[in-house]
C-alpha cells in the first residue's frame, strides 16, 4: 500500500507518520504542501501532528488554504482514504471534511501525556483490528484540542457511527468526550491523540499500531465497516 504524508510548514509529526507505516512494510511518500497534485499510486493521504504556519489564527485555519488541499478534498470526494492526525485533525475541520471545530482546551494549557481512550466503532476503515468498547492508551500534545459540536450535529454523528474514539477522562473539555471521528461517508478520519508516536514498545506503547493495520486490511479487502 502506498502512503503520502503532505508536509505542512510547522508539521513535527510527519516523519513519525511515515515510520509508522513503513515498519509496518509499507511505502511512504512525503508531500509538499504547495504541490497541486497528489502522487498518481497513493492510497492514504495523512495530514500530520504539528503547527502549521505556527497556529496562527486558528490552528489549521491558515493551511486548510494550501495548494496541495483542493488535490486532497478532490481525492476524499473520489472514495481515498484521509486521515487526520492532531494539527491534521485541525486542517480537515478547517477545510469542511469532518465536522465540528477544535478550540483551544478548556484550562487554557498546553496538555502533554498519555491518555487512556475508548474505541466507540471499531467498524470502520480506521479501527477495525481493535475491539469493540476497547480501552487504549494513546499520547496527547495539543493546546487547541477542545472539541466542539452541537447537540444536534452530536445526534447526527451519534447516529451514522462517526464517532470512533472519546476519551475515558475528558482532558480537554471536548464535546461528549470526543477524541475522533469520521464523515458520513467513512473514508476520512480525524483524531486529537497521536497514534504515530505508539508505535513501538520503546516509545511507551503500542496501542497506535493498530490504526495504521486497520487502514491497510481495509485496503486489502479485510476490514469491516458500519458506513
Ligand atoms: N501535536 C500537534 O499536532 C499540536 C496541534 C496544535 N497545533 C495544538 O497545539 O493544538
Amino acid at each position: 500500500m502506498n502512503f503520502g504524508v503532505v508536509v505542512f510548514p510547522g508539521s513535527n509529526c510527519d516523519k513519525d507518520a511515515q515510520y509508522a507505516v513503513e515498519s509496518l512494510g509499507h511505502s511512504c511518500q512525503l508531500i509538499w504542501h504547495k504541490d497541486t497534485d497528489l502522487p498518481k499510486d497513493v492510497d492514504c493521504i495523512i495530514l500530520p501532528g504539528g503547527f502549521s504556519y505556527g497556529d496562527y489564527l486558528r490552528s489549521g485555519a491558515i493551511a486548510r488554504f494550501s495548494p496541495i488541499m483542493e488535490a486532497v478534498k478532490k481525492f476524499a470526494e473520489d472514495d481515498g482514504i484521509v486521515v487526520g492526525i492532531c494539527n491534521g485533525f485541525q486542517i480537515l475541520v478547517e477545510s469542511g471534511l469532518l465536522p465540528g471545530a477544535l478550540m483551544k482546551n478548556k484550562s487554557t494549557k498546553f496538555i502533554c501525556k498519555e491518555q487512556s481512550l475508548k474505541v466507540v466503532n471499531n467498524k470502520t476503515v480506521f479501527t477495525n483490528q481493535y475491539q469493540q468498547d476497547e480501552s487504549i492508551s494513546l499520547p496527547i500534545a495539543h493546546g487547541d484540542g477542545n472539541y466542539y459540536v452541537p447537540e444536534s450535529k452530536y445526534e447526527e454523528i451519534k447516529k451514522n457511527n462517526q464517532i470512533l474514539f472519546t476519551y475515558n477522562d475528558n482532558p480537554n473539555g471536548s464535546s461528549y468526550g470526543i477524541a475522533g471521528v469520521k464523515n458520513e461517508k467513512g473514508n476520512v478520519m480525524g483524531m486529537m491523540p497521536h497514534p504515530e508516536r505508539a508505535v513501538d514498545s520503546i516509545l511507551g506503547g503500542e496501542d497506535g499500531v493498530k490504526i495504521f493495520q486497520s487502514i491497510i486490511s481495509h485496503h486489502q479487502g479485510r476490514g469491516q465497516q458500519n458506513g
